[in-house]
């Protein structure tokens, strides 16, 4: 399938919402994860969502390069070229987005899909994240405002946060504090700056302890339960039923009772990479013990080409990776539910 026009994406969007499911949104960091995401979503018989990061898509450009706008572009020009022989829509994303990177990356990415649509294209991608958690909440939702008006020039589904995500985020490790936990307040502002989908549609990260990075139990408790009373809250207000369509950031490590639950209350995406990541590296960490002999040149020796070709352990670990995400399909309820 190609990927998603921006009214497949709607429509996956809706669906997911109505029905009480959510799809995988799956960091990656190269053609080989990228690829393992396509595989995952295949045999999972499920569309899904795949996002690259601002150090994903620097690291994409090349690591001496590192240039985010043109690792992004390198890499939804490959999703394109490749999705189109799986069975599955896909829509691309861009993950966490600080004020000092929209600049480099949310906004001239916003500006090439805006100079697309008004040639009568598509976006290059689907849905762009605004992280303003870092930003006092006013602010945050004045920035999500403006971008809200960009993104739905150019057809693009807008990603906001509130409350703070946990955990490491491009190798920073953010504070373990309330902050952890959004307010019905907090929604109650967010709805007011941001309509309730009737100024541009936009998904709402609001954090319910939500930690990027699997850690070992009792470091923060995942609260699903704010997440009703946050919708309830705004829907009281607008006299609508689950307002906001709210993602699930830290997806890793989380239990399929804590991943039901949310998806209950409007969750329709939920950002997985730890667990991904380690799926994909585990089979590579097998093949170089198992195989040490052929992938080093031990005393002298010349090692095994067959064992230290990329594409020997790539493979293996491409496949891990993949059945990681079906995994994640079944946990979300989005596996043979394809458009
Ligand atoms: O939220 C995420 C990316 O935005 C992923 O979090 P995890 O690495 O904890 O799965
Ligand atoms: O933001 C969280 C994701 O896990 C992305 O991680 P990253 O910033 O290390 O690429
Ligand atoms: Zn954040
Ligand atoms: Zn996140």
């Amino acid at each position: 399938m190609p990927i998603a026009t921006p009214e497949v994406y709607a429509e996956m969007l809706d669906r997911a919402k109505a029905n009480g499911f959510a799809y995988p949104a799956i960091n990656v960091t190269s053609s080989q994860t990228l690829n393992a995401a396509l595989r995952g979503f295949a045999e999972a018989e499920s569309d899904g969502i795949i996002q690259v990061s601002t150090g994903g898509a620097e690291y994409l450009s090349g690591p001496t390069v590192k240039d985010m706008v043109t690792g992004a572009l390198a890499l939804a020009g490959y999703a394109r070229a490749v999705a189109d022989k799986y069975p599955v829509q896909i829509a691309l994303h861009t993950d966490h987005c600080p004020k000092d990177k929209l600049a480099g990356f949310v906004n001239p990415l916003l500006d090439i899909s805006r100079q697309r649509v008004a040639e009568g294209k598509d976006p290059i991608f689907q849905s762009h994240m605004w992280d303003g958690s870092a930003c006092p909440l006013d602010e945050n939702l004045e920035i999500a405002r403006d971008l809200l008006a960009k993104a739905r020039e150019a057809n693009v589904v807008l990603e906001v946060e509130i409350g703070v995500v946990g955990g490491e985020e491009d190798g920073v490790v953010g504070e373990m504090n309330e902050k952890l936990y959004s307010t019905p307040e907090d929604a109650l502002a967010t709805a007011e700056a941001l309509g309730v989908g009737d100024q541009g549609r936009f998904l709402l990260a609001a954090t319910f302890g939500n930690v990027h990075g699997v850690y070992k139990p009792g470091h923060v408790k995942l609260r699903p339960s704010v997440l009703k009373e946050i919708q309830d809250a705004v829907g009281a207000q607008y006299g609508t039923e689950k307002p906001f369509h709210l993602v699930f950031h830290g997806g890793s490590g989380s239990s399929l009772d804590e991943i039901r639950e949310a998806i209950s209350y409007g969750v329709v995406k939920m950002n997985i990479d730890t667990d991904t990541q380690y799926a994909f590296t585990r089979p590579v960490a097998d093949h170089m013990l198992r195989k040490y002999d052929g992938v080093l040149k031990v005393d002298g020796d010349v090692g095994n080409k067959k064992d230290y070709d990329p594409r020997a352990w790539g493979k293996s670990a491409e496949a891990g990776m993949a059945a990681r995400i079906a995994q994640a399909c079944d946990d979300l309820l989005s596996a043979g539910n394809k458009l």
